[in-house]
């Protein structure tokens, strides 16, 4: 369990407030207008982004000082940050070690997660010579093998065209699945929302709401979410 307590989070004349409890397990879609504030809640959750008060607190544990590297937290961004002179393998490896020494045991489970992802035959690849699909399952399986309590996404593959968004959707949905991980999705695509989502924290007016189930909120949208939906 993720619960954010009364946590104030100020960007220059910016600020967020929010409050709420976050399941183990659950998929959570966080939608709202540009310049709302979904990026800087993800970052403050994963220790980007300073709190100006509130505490982040995870089973018990008190995150809201802690670095990104201790919290039980990955977070794959949209461009994927993948670095270009490592091969597929080594960029997968960085998750489990940055200096990449990794024992046999650690390299075992980057081919497994690179085989997770159908990367099996690209390991030894730069990523500059694999498709943008491919570039996204190599980033994926950098997070599988960090097996980290929550994933956070922020607007994944936005790059990707439809067919292979909802084909990266789909491969995400399986992967929280299989390993019980709590996923915490930004994305723009109310179709993303009921595609993969059990319930949407919805930003707005320098607010993350506490999270509502994700049909019932889509198919009843409240006033702002309506205008925000068009
Ligand atoms: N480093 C910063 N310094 C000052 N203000 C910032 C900084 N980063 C972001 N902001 C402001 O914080 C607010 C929230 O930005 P944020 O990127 O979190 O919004 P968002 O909802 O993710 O938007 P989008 O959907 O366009 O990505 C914006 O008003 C932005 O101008």
């Amino acid at each position: 369990m993720l619960r954010l307590e009364g946590l104030e989070i100020v960007q220059g004349a910016f600020t967020l407030r929010a409050d709420m409890t976050l399941e183990q397990g659950r998929k959570y879609a966080v939608i709202g207008p540009s310049g709302a504030g979904k990026s800087t809640l993800l970052g403050a959750l994963c220790g980007f982004v300073p709190l100006a008060a509130g505490r982040i607190v995870w089973n018990g544990q008190d995150l809201t000082g802690a670095d990104p590297g201790a919290r039980p937290m990955t977070m794959l961004f949209q461009d994927n940050n993948l670095f270009p002179h490592l091969k597929v393998l080594q960029n997968v490896g960085l998750g489990l070690r940055p200096d990449m020494r990794l024992d046999p045991a650690q390299k075992a489970r980057v081919r497994e997660a690179l085989e997770r992802v159908g990367l099996a035959d690209q390991m030894a690849k730069k990523p500059g010579t694999l498709s943008g699909g491919q570039q996204s399952r190599a980033a994926l399986a950098r997070v599988l093998v960090q097996a980290r309590p929550w994933v956070l996404l922020d607007e994944p593959f936005a790059a990707l065209g439809p067919a292979l968004r909802n084909e990266m959707l789909e491969l995400v949905r399986e992967l929280v699945s299989e390993t019980g991980a709590g996923l915490i999705m930004v994305t723009h695509a109310p179709d993303d929302v009921r595609r993969i989502a059990d319930e949407v924290i919805f930003v707005g007016s320098g607010r993350a709401e506490a999270p509502q189930p994700a049909a019932e909120l889509m198919d009843n949208p409240p006033p702002e979410l309506k205008a925000y939906l068009g």
